[in-house]
């Protein structure tokens, strides 16, 4: 973050009890981060993942010039449809060669896939559709329209055309356009420094001994790849006891060299749960308490210029909460266009008979399609504690019940975000 900068309004106007609204949370978010990562020219290889800084356009036509669709042979169609349908050949363009010509009228040249078109010519026949007669001459078959298996200048971008804008994340087609336009190098945003936290006494590494009161930290490797993208450089804290002065130190040795810090656990109010009083202690905080399940007791709050978020100890809150909220986090600061994922309204294979109004709940849901009538249903998973990890794993995505729903019925129409609209894909295997 840019020395004095002020990224976050210095008032924490939220009331502890007093739970936020989703949408207000988002809003929070937006109004109160801006980028604070500079920018930095990478070649267009390897730029995937990265975030624009500056619009591209294009700065000549794309084609560069009008050229053969097709391996054939290239004519003017004014003279084909007059004259016979046999045309002697009166040259040869490969791909990568200069244009000659003009083509006589009444004669064709040999071409290929990708070459330019010679003065003259307008049309191509397909090499397959052509006979290659004993004087040489070619038989063109008739009917062939003007301008047939001919690709004309700049009908994939004209000069001045945007290519790619700023705030976009590079997907590998843009740099497939922005390689196609001519650009080798390209602005992007440098990399936000995140560093992720597990807090808790009873939290133990991945791999190591536990004991029956303890548990396996299953949260950092998690949070680890969920906030390592190519946007991000990402820093394994990994993990203290529940013990404020520890908690203090790790948050303050971190705040002076990132820009964001993730952590998870001891953010609700009990006697070991320290988060809170520490992050009041060394910065400010503008939000705990939301009025959703899971993820309820996430804080969003700042030490120094480094920007804050306490999420919850249960895995099924870490992965909510990083999905609706880091993410979001993570785009504002980082410099990219954030915006809402793409919901399916699907009717629900499944019953809820009381809920709380008042509150937004994200169930975790795949989508199936009936057996019968092939109409694609929402189901979910059949458990909802917040603990549960091998709910995230059957899960697709989320079910997203706002605050005015009191009762599901098999049937209702219900919101499905799938997690590949919240930047997380499915891999390679078909069943994700
Ligand atoms: N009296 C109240 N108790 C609880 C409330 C409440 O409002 N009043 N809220 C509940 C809700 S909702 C949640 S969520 C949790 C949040 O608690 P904390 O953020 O303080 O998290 P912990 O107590 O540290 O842990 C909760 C749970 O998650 C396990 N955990 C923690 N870290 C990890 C990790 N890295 N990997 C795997 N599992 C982890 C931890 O062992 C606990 O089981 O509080 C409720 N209680
Ligand atoms: O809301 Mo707590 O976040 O998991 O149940």
């Amino acid at each position: 973050m840019s020395a004095g900068r002020q990224t976050l309004i210095d008032d924490c106007f939220v009331n502890d009890g007093q739970r936020m609204r989703h949408d207000d949370v988002l809003s929070l978010l937006a109004n109160r981060l801006e980028p604070v990562t500079g920018t930095t020219t990478v070649s267009v290889v390897g730029a995937q993942g990265r975030i624009v800084a500056v619009p591209v356009t294009a700065p000549g036509p794309v084609p560069r010039s009008d050229n053969a669709a097709v391996d054939g042979y290239a004519f003017a169609h004014a003279a084909y449809l007059k004259g016979p349908d046999h045309l002697p050949v009166a040259g040869r363009i490969a791909a990568g060669a200069t244009a000659t010509g003009p083509v006589p009228p009444g004669r064709c040249v040999r071409i290929f896939t990708g070459a330019p078109m010679p003065a003259g010519a307008d049309t191509v026949a397909m090499q397959e559709d052509c006979t290659v007669l004993q004087d040489g001459a070619i038989a063109v078959p008739a009917g062939l329209k003007a301008g047939a298996n001919r690709r004309r200048a700049g009908e994939d971008f004209m000069p001045g055309d945007p290519v790619v804008r700023d705030g976009q994340t590079l997907r590998p087609q843009d740099l497939a356009a922005l390689a196609a336009t001519g650009h080798g190098t390209v602005s992007v945003r440098k990399r936000l420094r995140i560093a992720i936290l597990s807090t808790g006494d009873e939290i133990v590494p991945a791999g190591a001994e536990a004991g029956a009161a303890q548990v396996h930290d299953a949260n950092r490797p998690m949070l680890l790849a969920l906030a390592g993208q190519a946007a991000t450089t990402v820093t394994d804290l990994g993990h203290v006891g529940d013990d404020a002065d520890a908690l203090r130190e790790t948050l303050a040795t971190a705040a002076a060299d990132h820009d964001l810090i993730i952590t998870s656990g001891g953010a609700s109010l009990g006697d070991e749960d320290h988060m809170l009083a520490v992050l009041d202690e060394l910065g400010k905080r503008h939000l705990w308490q939301i009025a959703i399940k899971p993820g309820r007791p996430m804080m969003f709050g700042q030490i120094g210029d480094t920007v804050v978020l306490g999420l919850p100890g249960n895995p099924v809150a870490v992965l909510v909460c990083f999905l609706l909220y880091a993410r979001a986090v993570i785009g504002h600061l980082a410099g990219a266009s954030v915006t809402p994922p793409a919901a399916y309204t699907l009717p629900a294979a499944f019953a809820i008979d009381r809920k709380k109004t008042g509150r937004r709940e994200f169930l975790r849901g795949w989508t199936e399609a009936d057996p019968e009538t092939g109409v694609l249903n929402a189901h979910k998973f059949p458990r909802d504690g917040s603990g549960l990890v091998s709910g995230l794993q059957a899960a697709y995505g989320l079910i997203d019940l706002p605050e005015h729903v009191d009762a599901v019925a098999p049937g209702d129409p219900v919101r499905f975000i799938p997690f590949a609209e919240m930047g997380l894909m499915p891999g390679w295997s078909g069943d994700g």
